[in-house]
């Protein structure tokens, strides 16, 4: 269906010759004027986050960036809704079982889409759901025309088969980008370009991209090689121009004075060369799952560190953290739930990052905070892309 323009176009006629500079804004899109308008009626949206740290580095405000985003995606949803009169796109996430991590992040996620005139559905598995079960709950969202995106909270329970799964969604409606014809076309250069990014690295580029923090030619060492986020920025980054992009294999990320429980065999040391090529980069993207393990002697002075790791910790004693394991394989605390930023008091549980960010703000140049840093732009991501899968839907 092609859309329906409005007959809304002011040209300039008493000019012969094409027009330069700011006499162009003299034609204004629909697209400008709906912006505009938007714009104009909204303040410029507030962060309240301020960095923890003590040292000068540059905060990397994922609240504030995200935010703008989100206005962008309400301004073109507003103008999809009214000129073009087409239905709000939707979104589905499907949860299998309870963990109190995924409900949370489900629910930011509900809330934001509500934010920006997203139609948002939550479908709720048990958790001993079987494989058949799952599959045919994404067949049928696969096709219902009402969502235009389909997304599987992960991870999913052991007995499930995760690939499978994720290769059963319709891939023009993947927003995570997860499927393997997505994956496939985001690593390989050429013609063909995936339908969709995965939403923590298309944050993270999207974070850099806002602050004008430039990618082009700079070395950058990505900590973790996960499907969801290590991967794929290294993709992502080799699209951007970076110079040379290390990912350090989760494997041989091993921290001194931390209880290595995934592999206790192994030496509990960190390789030179490893350190080094880390100690080298110009940007680290960390993304390893353990709190706090990044420390000032892993920077280099001027360095750009984003943060991708959520790990909730005990308050009040910090010894705690040598206990945290991978996100996946912890049974996440219900107590987590109930934290409060502002109320301290109210939770026995912090969520810190991968990086320890009081002592690494005093070498790096800018950082990103957790909470309050690529969280929020995932979230924003993610309605980006929604936004994407219905906005095809037109040209289908
Ligand atoms: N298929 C799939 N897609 C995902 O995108 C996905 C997933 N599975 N599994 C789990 C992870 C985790 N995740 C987060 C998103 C936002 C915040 C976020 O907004 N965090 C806030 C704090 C939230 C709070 O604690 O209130 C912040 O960092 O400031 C956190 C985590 C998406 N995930």
């Amino acid at each position: 269906m092609r859309p329906n323009w409005p007959k809304l176009k002011l040209t300039c006629n008493c000019v012969k010759e094409p027009l330069r500079g700011w006499g162009r804004r003299l034609s204004f899109s629909p697209q400008l004027l709906a912006r505009a308008a938007w714009n104009s009626s909204k303040p410029e949206p507030d962060s309240e986050s301020s960095p923890s740290w003590t040292g000068s580095a540059i905060m990397l405000d994922g609240r504030l960036q995200a935010a703008r985003w989100k206005r962008e995606i309400a301004a073109k949803i507003l103008f999809r809704r009214t000129s073009k009169r087409m239905g709000p796109p939707g979104l589905a996430a499907v949860v299998i079982g309870d963990r109190p991590d995924s409900l949370l992040y489900v629910r930011r996620k509900s809330e934001a889409c509500e934010e920006v005139g997203i139609r948002f559905h939550l479908e709720r598995l048990p958790g001993d759901a079987d494989q058949d079960m799952v599959v045919n709950v994404l067949r049928k969202l696969n096709s219902d025309d009402r969502f235009h995106g389909i997304m599987l909270q992960l991870p999913v329970p052991v007995h499930l088969n995760e690939s499978r799964l994720l290769g059963s969604i319709n891939p023009m409606k993947d927003v995570d980008g997860l499927h393997p014809y997505n994956v496939g076309r985001l690593a390989m250069r050429g013609t063909w370009r995936p339908a969709f990014i995965p939403c923590a690295p298309l944050g993270c580029v999207e974070l850099l991209w806002r602050e004008n923090i430039q990618i082009k030619g700079r070395s950058v060492a990505v900590l973790g090689d996960s499907n969801v986020v290590g991967m794929p920025i290294s993709w992502l980054l080799r699209d951007s121009g970076a110079s040379t992009i290390n990912v350090v294999h989760g494997y041989w990320l091993k921290v001194p004075e931390q209880n290595n429980m995934k592999f206790p065999a192994q030496a509990n040391f960190v390789e030179p060369n490893l350190l080094n090529t880390v100690r080298n980069a110009d940007i680290i993207i960390s993304a390893i799952g353990r709190a706090e393990v990044i420390k000032r002697d892993w920077v280099k002075a001027g360095a750009t560190v984003i943060d991708v790791g959520i790990n909730p910790i005990p308050w009040d004693h910090h010894e705690g953290i040598a206990r945290c394991r991978h996100a996946s394989s912890r049974k996440v605390p219900a107590a987590f739930l109930e934290q409060r930023p502002d109320k301290p008091e109210k939770s026995d549980y912090k969520v810190v990052g991968d990086v320890a960010a009081e002592e690494v703000s005093h070498v790096a140049n800018a950082m990103t905070p957790v909470p309050g840093g690529i969280g929020p732009m995932t979230i924003a991501a993610l309605l980006s892309n929604t936004y994407l899968g219905a906005s095809r839907q037109e040209y289908l």
